[in-house]
């Protein structure tokens, strides 16, 4: 499309680049970096108060900075695309009078429920959110009907909810109200995934640009060129993972991670680790360094019969022909990875938007099961193994979810094609300012 981008990041993610050797090179792409004041990361005993005010105050003015020296450049910045909730950058843009936009990384549909949340329904939303009879629903435009599991999970009244994520999405809808013209919010889906959710809000223009992965690895070609992106958590081309996918047979291998962040607790692994022995199929199964693998009572054995791995390039994993299923706390990332690249699911949902984007590949685009769990939230070895049997083993039901699978692969791929409808919708975009 010929544009310029600068991405601007914390001085963390250079150095996370760095260490794993990332450099992306792509043309028209440079980088800037500012210090949030917390250059090696933050952990769980950090100050989160005083660690949003120093990001707003240090990201702010280095906005400020890079826009008043690219207009001395004269390449001035015509429009400001940022992260979701950091709506303070909106204010920066307006100041400057340059065009912004926020690119939401969940599904429209939680964009929907956040916004509904404020804007008439937070009553009813508020009423099963504390229902613990399943059978309550809620039922809110271009949405399915949703009980209390549905919901996202900042919205309930748990002790482990975000106390920050109400407040900064009022505030992110507060900044797109004060827009001028009807704002745009860029939207990391496809426009055949979530048609009525993306047109359920009429004052805003939701914009679907999905599936943010790169096109060569949608087109199952070599996975080495790296100027598109990078690795930030750690390096994830691990030496033998592929070669141990090779000699395993087409869609033989389960697959089980759970994202870049949290990991399960030590009885959920336990359970998850007896489940796969007893299936008897090969799995590749991403512990992180963060987790507790080495508790693990039969890790011998789990690794006589798949492979273990800190980290992988899941992209590069869930495109590999011996894939059959991903065990998967939902993730949006990893929900459209799996959904660009074929691959069946069983989902484990966790926290945030993870149980609505496990209804949604549940539910809505059929292509898996989501793992029933007991009254302590565990999902328990028998119910793993029948899960990973329903899509793994033959059957109808497995037939039905693999001829869904497909189709939304193909859908995913065709979107991000010259004229498919999330290149056009960009296009779009670039081409309005
Ligand atoms: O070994 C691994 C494991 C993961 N990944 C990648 O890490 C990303 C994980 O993203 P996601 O599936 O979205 O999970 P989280 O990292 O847990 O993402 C957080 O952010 C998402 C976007 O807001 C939310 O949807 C999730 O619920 C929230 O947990 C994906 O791109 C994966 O390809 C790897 O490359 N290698």
């Amino acid at each position: 499309m010929g544009v310029k981008v600068t991405v601007l990041a914390s001085r963390f993610v250079q150095r996370q680049m760095i260490s794993n050797n990332a450099s992306p090179t792509a043309d028209g792409l440079t980088f800037a970096y500012f210090s949030d004041g917390y250059d090696n990361g933050i952990n769980l005993s950090v100050d989160l108060n005083h660690f949003r005010s120093e990001f707003k105050r240090r990201s702010t003015e280095a906005m400020v900075e890079l826009i008043t020296a690219s207009a001395n450049e004269g390449l001035p910045i015509t429009c400001i695309v940022y992260g979701m909730l950091l709506s303070w950058a909106a204010q920066v843009a307006r100041d400057f009078d340059i065009a912004s936009a926020p690119l939401w990384v969940q599904p429209a549909a939680i964009f929907d429920i956040y916004y509904h949340y404020f804007n008439g329904h937070g009553d009813e939303i508020r009423k099963i959110s504390t229902d613990n009879s399943s059978c309550s629903q809620v039922t809110l435009p271009g949405l399915p009907p949703l009980t209390r599991c549905d919901l996202p999970t900042y919205m309930l009244p748990s002790k482990s909810a975000n106390p920050f994520a109400l407040p900064a999405f009022e505030e992110q809808l507060e900044t797109l109200d004060a827009e001028s013209k009807k704002p745009t919010v860029l939207v990391n889906t496809i426009d055949s995934l979530e048609e009525e959710a993306l047109r359920a809000i009429d004052k805003y223009n939701l914009l679907a640009i999905g599936p943010l992965i790169p096109q060569a690895l949608l087109d199952g070609k070599d996975n080495s060129d790296t100027t598109y992106g990078c690795d930030l958590v750690q390096k994830s081309r691990i030496d033998g993972i592929v070669e141990w996918l090779d000699a395993k047979p087409r869609l033989s291998v389960v697959y089980v991670s759970f994202g870049s962040f949290l990991g399960v607790s030590d009885q959920q692994m336990e359970e998850i680790a007896r489940g796969l022995l007893e299936s008897q199929r090969p799995f590749l199964w991403v512990i992180k360094d963060t987790e507790n693998g080495n508790k693990l009572s039969c890790r011998e054995e789990l690794e006589r019969q798949g492979m273990i791995v800190p980290w992988c390039s899941q992209v590069e994993v869930l495109s590999h022909p011996s894939l059959g299923c991903f065990v998967t706390h939902c993730g949006w990332n990893s929900s459209l990875e799996t959904l660009a690249c074929g691959v069946l699911v069983v989902g484990l949902p966790l926290f945030t938007d993870q149980p609505i984007n496990a209804k949604l590949l549940v539910d809505t685009f059929k292509i898996g099961v989501r793992l029933t769990v007991n009254e302590q939230g565990i999902a328990e070895r028998d119910e793993v193994k029948r899960c990973i049997e329903v899509v793994m083993g033959e059957g109808e039901k497995r037939e039905e979810i693999r001829r869904n699978a497909e189709k939304w692969k193909e859908l995913a791929k065709d979107a991000t094609k010259e004229r498919g409808s999330s290149h056009v919708n960009l296009k779009a975009f670039v081409g309005d300012f």
